[in-house]
């Protein structure tokens, strides 16, 4: 049984609109799946049926019974008016969770290095550590599904480090993950398997010997399943 189910035949951001069509795919607890493609291709678009925010889906999505989510956006998004410490409170309060999760986000906290910020205003912190912070956010809910959207945007050299070996841990308790990345060669060496979207649709899925296949590029990487800019026939 798999965490999360995709068939989307057609989705877009209002009625009828088509940005994406005939996406399938599965993620699997523990599971590490990397969703490539160029920009514009439909990545982005793909995670908002996801995470139900599309005005128009036709298909079909199926998370598992009770299995909860986390989603950290491209772009951080904090409240003006709440300092770094108050988001945690108030998605504890919203979502109704243990106390002792406060304790584990502070653990969190402490290893991205932001324990001495907490008491400060997100939307003054640097891109980087906004980037910390929404994954901390994310994290802290110990979700069963965690969705990715260019997660090394911004992230310094140790704090890459960081997010990587925090990925990890998550896999070894069974978090499935949804990663989008333009960083290929990261994604190559520790994604699971692949879903390459191109121009609205998937073009392939499955592990990297799958979709290198499909690609017609058996000795080939990852880059050799995205058509380059500027390529003649
Ligand atoms: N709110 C919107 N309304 C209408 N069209 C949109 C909207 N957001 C994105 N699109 C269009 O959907 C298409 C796919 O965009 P999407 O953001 O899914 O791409 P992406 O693969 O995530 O790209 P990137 O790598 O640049 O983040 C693009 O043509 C884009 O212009």
């Amino acid at each position: 049984m798999s965490l999360l189910d995709v068939k989307i035949k057609k989705a877009g951001y209002k009625q009828n609109m088509e940005i994406i069509r005939d996406i399938e795919f599965s993620i699997r607890r523990s599971e590490l799946v990397g969703m490539i493609g160029a920009n514009g291709a439909g990545k982005s678009t793909t995670i908002k049926s996801i995470l139900e925010q599309l005005a128009f889906v036709e298909g079909e999505i199926h998370r598992e019974e009770n299995s909860t989510y986390s989603y950290i956006p491209e772009r951080p998004v904090f409240y003006d008016e709440l300092t770094l410490w108050e988001h945690f409170e108030f998605v504890a309060a919203v979502e109704n969770l243990h106390d002792s999760s406060l304790i584990y986000a502070k653990e969190l906290l402490k290893k991205f290095h932001l324990l001495q910020h907490i008491h400060e205003f997100p939307n003054t912190f640097s891109k980087g550590m906004q980037q910390k912070g929404m994954t901390v956010l994310a994290l802290f809910t110990k979700p069963d599904l965690l969705i990715i959207d260019e997660p090394f945007m911004g992230l310094d050299p140790a704090s890459t480090i960081l997010l990587l070996n925090m990925i990890e841990e998550e896999r070894n308790k069974g978090t499935g993950i949804l990663m989008c990345t333009h960083i290929l060669d990261t994604a190559q060496r520790i994604c699971d398997s692949f879903v390459i979207i191109e121009q609205g649709t998937m073009k392939a899925a499955g592990t990297l010997e799958t979709v290198l296949e499909k690609c017609n590029a058996t000795d080939g990487t990852l880059y050799s399943c995205l058509s380059l800019e500027g390529d003649t026939e």
